[in-house]
């Protein structure tokens, strides 16, 4: 039995839309202007091993060789119309939809020839992201929200009049066929939520709230029934023919049903189309080839079987096929392209202001955490235990005689301190950051919020967190310990142990934008931070470093807060030896502090950064 958790409708944080006294429209929805994509000599290709420098898998040369994926294609995906994307597997279909929305790599491990346009334009990546959705095959969206939720929070970052949003979002519903699921979770992973067709169907309407002209969608059936994959082609027809969308979308072995609903179809052989054209000239197209579909047959099951490059029959043909195609197919074509519309491209306003967004996915942020307060509790959980941990071992080592032995346990108990605040917010950003990302850079690409404001909507929910956990796992431990017991040294011990944390919550986040991979950030983290804790001066008196790795001490914000609290500690008391010139302190405390403030800056400035860079590299 499928439970799936039903909210109520008023959800604190997000403003939620009241689709039930709304009259829908569907053309509201409706583009300005059709876009009529095209493509021109796309030529692409990768480089590989080559495979006659490996023996038995074994690779005894490091040569490589191009390997070309598509060879040449020129093709039109008209305004209005459905265009499938069919082909046997490794026929290139992913790749070519990816080159359409101008999400291939750019490096030295790939070519790419040839112009993408719309209405006539070339694009790039930005453009595209103004005009047109990419909905790819992994639906990356918030576990914590309904599907009502979603639309309605993307509808808030493009539009600044409520009616508008509350149009849009009533509309997507509809239209996606998801009233009767608006208010369910939508669940994932960590919980089980909505279905998988309504799951599909939440993430192409999240991408139609915002109106994009064309929509282009990776095997939007995938892992699908054949009644929720007819229903969400018919879907994505009736967008294209009553809205006047440019729908797009690659597909393995459609039913009879869902090829009827195709207007165009692309039929790719290693890189080459064997047909491009209207749905309804497909049939005569193969007979004319000598391949007459069965009455019985599926057409499309047939036309695939004939497809297969791994079949030695079927190979005999392709070259017949590739000639009939440039003859018959390919002068229609490029009649078509030319006589395409020049319209120009709706593309896409943002009407908030970037206050607002910030405010709007802080307050998604605060929900997703309200939701699944598992989390939070986890690190509540690790903090009072470290607090305890740090008091129970280090029970009253201040309560001290001023020997040397009893000066190395203060020490020993105040870097474990400072080193115990960096790990827990290094591990409590990295752990949860990789699949934030992910959303991230799904919305951003869909230009639904710039880079920026969810940096700064990220941080107004994290800072008050960067400031709690700290003071809570200080004040578990600081009597405990045994500590000086005065307002003043209080205070300032607290204040040290909030800024250590919250630069070490930047360099989590720094870590995390930088890898994606948990196991490959898992491995990175502690050699991250070995150079910090080793060059801090607990370990080794600075005097004794090599001149040379001297310098490294000073990039190391545990260096300075491992100085303020031992001058906090130490002052005023008496011991053997000066801890002053025991460690080599040499900045002050308030030189320490302006330093950590400093610290803390540059690293959320060096994550932002990385989250730019990230961002910018994956287009
Ligand atoms: N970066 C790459 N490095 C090496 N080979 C690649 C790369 N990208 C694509 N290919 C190869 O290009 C071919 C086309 O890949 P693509 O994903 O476009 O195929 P597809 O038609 O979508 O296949 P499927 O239906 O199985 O998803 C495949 O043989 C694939 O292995």
């Amino acid at each position: 039995m499928k439970i799936t958790r039903v909210f109520p409708q008023n959800i604190p944080g997000i403003q939620l839309l009241n689709s039930n006294n709304q009259t829908s429209t569907s053309k509201s929805l409706k583009t300005n202007n059709l876009v009529d994509l095209s493509f021109e000599n796309i030529e692409y290709s990768v480089r590989v091993m080559d495979p006659k420098s490996q023996q038995r898998g074994i690779v005894i040369t490091q040569s490589q060789e191009n390997k070309p994926i598509l060879k040449g294609l020129t093709g039109i995906c008209p305004g209005g119309q459905v265009t499938a994307i069919l082909g046997s597997s490794g026929a290139g279909k992913t790749t070519l939809l990816n080159i359409l929305a101008c999400r291939v790599p750019k490096n030295s491990e790939s070519q790419l020839r040839g112009r993408v346009l719309a209405n006539h334009q070339e694009y790039d990546y930005e453009k595209f992201c103004l005009f047109a959705s990419y909905i790819m095959q992994n639906d990356i969206l918030m576990e914590t929200m309904t599907p009502k939720e979603a639309f309605t929070f993307a509808a808030s970052m493009k539009f600044s009049d409520p009616t508008t949003q509350m149009q849009r979002v009533t509309e997507t519903l509809k239209s996606m066929k998801l009233e009767k699921c608006q208010n369910a979770l939508i669940g994932g992973i960590t919980f089980k939520g909505i279905s998988g067709g309504e799951r599909k169907r939440t993430s192409i309407g999240y991408e139609l709230v915002s109106n994009p002209a064309c929509i282009l969608l990776d095997e939007p059936t995938s892992g699908l029934d054949s009644f929720t994959a007819f229903a969400i082609i018919n879907e994505l027809k009736q967008l294209a023919s009553q809205q006047d969308r440019t729908v797009i979308f690659t597909i393995h072995s459609p039913s009879t049903d869902i090829f009827q609903l195709f207007d165009r179809i692309m039929l790719l052989v290693g890189g080459k189309f064997i047909y491009q054209g209207q749905k309804s000239n497909i049939i005569d197209h193969f007979q004319n080839l000598g391949f007459t579909c069965p009455q019985s047959s599926n057409p499309m099951d047939y036309y695939l079987s004939l497809m297969q490059v791994e079949n030695l029959e079927n190979q005999k043909h392709f070259n017949k096929m590739f000639q009939y195609y440039d003859q018959n197919c390919h002068p229609n074509v490029m009649q078509q392209i030319t006589n395409g519309d020049n319209l120009l491209l709706p593309l896409k306003v943002i009407e908030i202001t970037q206050i607002q967004q910030i405010k709007q996915i802080a307050n998604r942020n605060l929900l997703a955490f309200t939701r699944d307060p598992l989390q939070f509790y986890i690190r509540i959980f690790q903090t009072i235990v470290q607090g305890l941990l740090l008091g129970g071992v280090f029970w009253k080592v201040a309560d001290n005689e001023g020997s040397v032995s009893d000066l190395m346990g203060i020490s020993g108990s105040l870097f474990f301190c400072v080193f115990n605040l960096v790990i827990s917010a290094v591990l409590a950003i990295i752990l949860t950051f990789p699949v934030e990302r992910e959303i991230f850079l799904r919305e951003e690409s869909s230009k639904l919020y710039s880079i920026s404001s969810y940096f700064i909507g990220k941080q107004i929910l994290e800072i008050p967190l960067c400031i709690v956990l700290p003071i809570l796992q200080e004040l578990i431990s600081y009597w405990m310990c045994g500590y000086h017991n005065t307002t003043e040294a209080v205070i300032m011990h607290l204040f040290v142990s909030i800024l250590i944390y919250n630069w070490a919550s930047g360099l989590g986040m720094l870590i995390g934008c930088i890898f994606s991979d948990l196991k490959a950030i898992l491995g990175i983290a502690p050699y991250t931070l070995l150079p910090y804790v080793l060059f801090s001066g607990f370990f080794a008196n600075p005097k004794f470093f090599y001149s040379w790795t001297r310098w490294i001490q000073y990039t190391s914000p545990i260096t300075y807060s491992f100085e303020v609290l031992s001058r906090v500690e130490f002052k005023d008391q008496l011991y053997e030896v000066d801890p002053i010139d025991l460690y080599d302190f040499k900045f002050g405390t308030w030189t320490c502090i302006y330093v950590l403030i400093g610290f803390i800056f540059l690293f959320r400035i060096f994550a932002f950064m990385a989250l730019y860079i990230l961002k910018s590299k994956l287009q």
